[in-house]
């Protein structure tokens, strides 16, 4: 392939702008805001990869299933598969926002969202240790109830947004359908993959066999780009640039910044844990596997950003 390539990690939050705003059709019209930003790249040369979070999404889904289960009997649904739905639906949006955009600048070029398993350990202790937020925002009075119908639910603050239920998020080990996305690559395809951080999957002396968990998606991207060999690594978030001493006086947005600073900020403890912690975490994971440049910006400075003016650009 004689293009660059460049991974992009949209998060599953950036894709719902507000609680008024979380309809499905919501989600299209984020996802067509966003889809202008990736194809304004691929004007630029670029073939792309997009993969996708599914926090609030997977939570929705498996909270439907577990209502229509208590109330009328429907058979529930597995974490596992609400997962892999999300991969679809969103994957979906996606490619044909992505297809609309490119038919709109008569470019031809087309997307396709490839449904993606990614193996983990199934000694991974984030089994024994929930951490990955799914699903709805609740308030203070909200979890008076919710500690009274649901004491089996593991509950977190999330970046002081209110409550959110947790579910176990193993590490990503490796991505089962990666010869499958070089070869669409290289077929001159933009591919959609990963989606939700990937199926998780475990091995099994006859395959692999699903299992209740969210990856983090932007874990799974790094390990994606580093597979991939990727010139370029995006993960996109809600702010513009990475910051140190985030939301206080002493704020200092990066531009540029070198693998081993960013090691040094992340070790100082200047990045929140559940919010750019593990973004930061995932680009030194690429740029120590052999990536030479990642960027972390909002959807919105994405061409910027690729251009140096903003962004926060690690190198190594
Ligand atoms: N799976 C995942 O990391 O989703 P979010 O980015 O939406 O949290």
């Amino acid at each position: 392939m004689d293009k660059k390539l460049a991974v992009i990690a949209i998060g599953g939050n950036s894709l719902i702008t507000d609680k008024d705003h979380q309809t499905v059709e919501d989600q299209y019209q984020a996802i067509c805001t966003t889809a202008k930003h990736i194809v304004d790249l691929i004007e630029e040369g670029y073939s792309v990869v997009v993969t996708h979070g599914n926090g609030p999404q997977v939570g929705f889904i498996l909270r439907r299933s577990e209502i229509a289960h208590e109330t009328a009997g429907m058979h529930s649904v597995p974490l596992v598969s609400c997962g892999a739905d999300t991969q679809g639906a969103i994957g979906y949006q996606i490619q044909q926002a992505m297809d609309n955009e490119f038919k709109s600048r008569g470019m031809d070029k087309s997307a396709v969202t490839i449904v993606t398993q990614v193996e983990v350990d199934k000694e991974d202790q984030a089994f024994a240790n929930p951490s990955k937020p799914i699903g709805t925002f609740y308030s203070e009075e909200q979890m008076e109830t919710i500690r009274k119908e649901h004491p089996d639910w593991n509950m977190v603050s999330d970046a002081g947004r209110g409550y959110r239920r947790v579910v176990p998020s193993p590490r990503p080990q490796s991505i089962v359908e990666r010869e499958a996305i070089n070869t669409l690559i290289d077929a001159g395809f933009n591919v959609i993959a990963v989606g939700g951080g990937g199926i998780p999957v475990v091995r099994e002396e006859n395959g692999f066999t699903g299992i209740d968990a969210v990856i983090d998606k932007d874990f799974a991207t790094s390990l994606l780009a580093a597979d991939l060999k990727a010139d370029l690594l995006i993960i996109s978030t809600g702010v513009p640039q990475v910051a140190l001493n985030f939301n206080t006086p002493e704020e200092k947005r990066l531009l540029n910044v070198s693998l081993d600073e960013m090691k040094k900020y992340m070790d100082e403890g200047h990045f929140a844990p559940g919010s750019m912690l593990p973004k930061v975490q995932a680009v030194v994971s690429f740029l120590e596997k052999g990536g030479k440049e990642a960027i972390i910006t909002d959807p919105e400075h994405i061409k910027a950003a690729v251009a140096g003016e903003t962004g926060t650009h690690i190198t190594i």
